[in-house]
């Protein structure tokens, strides 16, 4: 079954200056990219989001957040629900990104209920999983990968929506990209697990991504690999040269 890739941008807290987003997508719309071949999501920070999504819709890309609220409306001071991304007409999500998971202390349990409350919604998710760096070394990967994964299954109902994306977490921001091999392995024992645990359909069609160090460099050796569906950026995503990521995926 042919997956279309999918390309995400996780700017994270940058940049500082809204002027500064703009000018990287005024960059960008330089470089073209074939829409039909590859798809692209960029997740600014919130604040940047609206503003940002509209210069997007220009480049034929779309916008995501970069976390959501666990609650429904209401005295949550500072959170923000699925409902109200869709209602922003913003399309997606990441959840469950290490970075929410190790510095914010984000459970299993609550990228469980985040994920419901999106497929209530209808909002698109990047749902990130990866191990630390002495997981691998202990040999518990897939076992990572399958306790994170497994937290939230039952909650999917719709997997059209779901989007998975493998950032071992020894690679993310560290120059130190996982090898071809590592990530096709890694993320074959994901579709497996999907496979097993949901159905071959799904394990067929949905999408994962790599993240971790990936650069204009690296990337035409590890999206050649068959279980490798698109990338999440970090970096990278901050830089005119993310559209050589973005043709090396999807053709110009
Ligand atoms: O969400 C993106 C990942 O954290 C990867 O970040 P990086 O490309 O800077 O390693």
């Amino acid at each position: 079954m042919s997956r279309i890739p999918i390309v995400g941008g996780n700017w994270k807290c940058n940049p500082a200056k809204l002027a500064e987003a703009n000018a990287l997508l005024e960059a960008w719309k330089a470089k073209p990219f074939d829409k039909e071949k590859v798809e692209v999501v960029i997740a600014p920070t919130a604040l940047h989001l609206g503003s940002v999504k509209k210069t997007l819709e220009g480049l034929g890309m779309q916008a995501a957040a970069q976390n959501v609220g666990k609650n429904d409306m209401g005295a949550f001071t500072g959170e923000w629900t699925a409902t109200h991304l869709t209602d922003m007409e913003v399309a997606w999500t990441l959840i469950g990104h290490s970075e929410r998971r190790s510095k914010y202390g984000e459970t299993d349990d609550e990228t469980a209920v985040k994920v419901e409350k999106c497929q209530a919604a209808g909002l698109k998710v990047i749902f990130c999983i990866g191990e630390q760096l002495e997981e691998r070394e202990a040999g518990k990967t897939d076992e990572v990968n399958k306790r994170q994964l497994a937290a939230v299954l039952a909650k999917i109902t719709n997997w059209d929506l779901i989007v998975l994306a493998y950032e071992p977490v020894w690679a993310i921001g560290t120059g130190k990209v996982a090898t071809p091999d590592q990530a096709e392995e890694t993320q074959a024992a994901i579709r497996a697990y999907i496979k097993e645990a949901v159905s071959e359909e799904v394990a067929n069609k949905v999408r994962i991504q790599y993240g971790g160090s990936v650069t204009p460099e690296n990337c035409a050796e590890l999206i050649g690999k068959p279980n490798i569906d698109g990338f999440l950026v970090g970096g990278a995503s901050l830089k005119p040269s993310f559209m050589d990521i973005v043709t090396t995926v999807g053709g110009a």
